[in-house]
């Protein structure tokens, strides 16, 4: 019997896709996506037996709500067979931050989790997702990867999903990190149960309409998530929109378009996230929207209020202020 038994679950993405005359899309099963063990290579695979399942084949900028929870499913079930080491899930590079975000929102086992994809087609001459594949089972074989949580492998390297956003469409290294080592606060909840909640996330920009935030609240959001500029900075309209929103039992997330360093609440001036803050806007101090997306939605959708929901933004944050 092989040291390590992992379990890989596919999805779909570019890792196991080809290209057509109509574009690249999934059609790789997961038993394509299993390297040949035997096979001789410089840098050996460790003593490991694959299980392949494959969940679905999409691209993950079309993935629903639906189908990522059911990925965290189907991790959790992997999980219950107390001989299974680690459980590597391909997906697509373009919401894998989203995705493993969510698996790690629910994972309080110490067995490592590891998402990994492509940048390239499976039929590219300079395919990565073999080579992504083998790292990726490396890391879920290791045992110091144990009780790291849920971990992203690309390029060589290797991330928590804490924190994570992707940062170039064409470079093997897709992923970086707001913050390396982020707290990660866990969600008590059946993953099979938890209830759909609406979240609107929108970028702002100079000039940017403050009418969108009463579209969303008249569309029945239960959330917005703002990727504000600067540390969390816009105009004075649009914190005068989120204190309506606030009022009707809209809860308000403020994050940056800026992909790196805290949002720390410094400006005032009636749109700094001083003002938000005052209007009732809970500030994300590291996650960027993907993820406050992600959080808030199950949060809301866990039945969780505004005080609990700023207690989880504050949890998330390595200082905890
Ligand atoms: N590199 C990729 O995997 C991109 C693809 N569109 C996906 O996210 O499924």
């Amino acid at each position: 019997m092989a040291a390590s038994r992992i379990v890989l679950l596919t999805t779909g993405g570019t890792v196991a896709a080809t290209t057509t005359a109509d574009g690249a899309v999934p059609a790789l099963a997961a038993a394509d996506l299993v390297p040949d063990l035997a096979a001789p290579r410089t840098d050996p695979l460790p003593d490991i037996s694959v299980t392949a399942t494959d969940l679905m084949s999409v691209d993950s900028s079309a993935m629903t709500a639906t189908e990522r929870f059911r990925i965290v499913g189907g991790i959790a079930d992997a999980l219950t067979d107390p001989d299974v080491t680690g459980v590597v899930v391909t997906h697509g590079t373009d919401t894998m931050e989203e995705t493993a975000y969510l698996a790690d929102l629910f994972h309080t086992d110490d067995r490592p989790v590891v998402f990994t994809g492509a940048q390239f087609p499976a039929d590219a001459p300079n395919a990565d997702g073999p080579r992504n594949i083998e790292d990726a089972l490396r890391v879920a074989a290791d045992p110091s990867s144990r009780g790291k949580g849920t971990l992203v492998v690309l390029g060589g390297r290797m991330w928590s999903a804490r924190g994570i956003f992707k940062v170039s469409t064409d470079n093997p290294i897709a992923f970086d990190t707001a913050h390396p080592d982020l707290p990660r606060p866990v969600i008590d909840a059946d993953v099979t149960k938890i209830g759909h909640a609406r979240v609107d996330a929108f970028t702002l920009y100079p000039g940017v309409s403050p009418g969108i935030i009463a579209a969303a609240v008249s569309q029945n959001a239960a959330g917005i998530v703002l990727a504000a500029t600067g540390s969390g900075n816009t105009h004075p309209d649009v914190t005068a929109q989120v204190a309506g929103a606030v009022h009707d039992g809209v809860v308000v997330v403020v994050t940056s378009r800026v992909p790196y360093g805290p949002i720390v609440p410094t400006y005032g001036g009636g749109g700094g996230a001083v003002d938000l803050q005052r209007a009732g806007a809970i500030i994300s101090r590291w996650l960027r929207a993907p993820q406050a997306r992600i959080a808030l939605a199950v949060l809301l959708g866990t039945g969780h209020d505004a005080p609990r929901i700023a207690e989880f933004f504050r949890a998330s944050d390595p200082t905890g202020d």
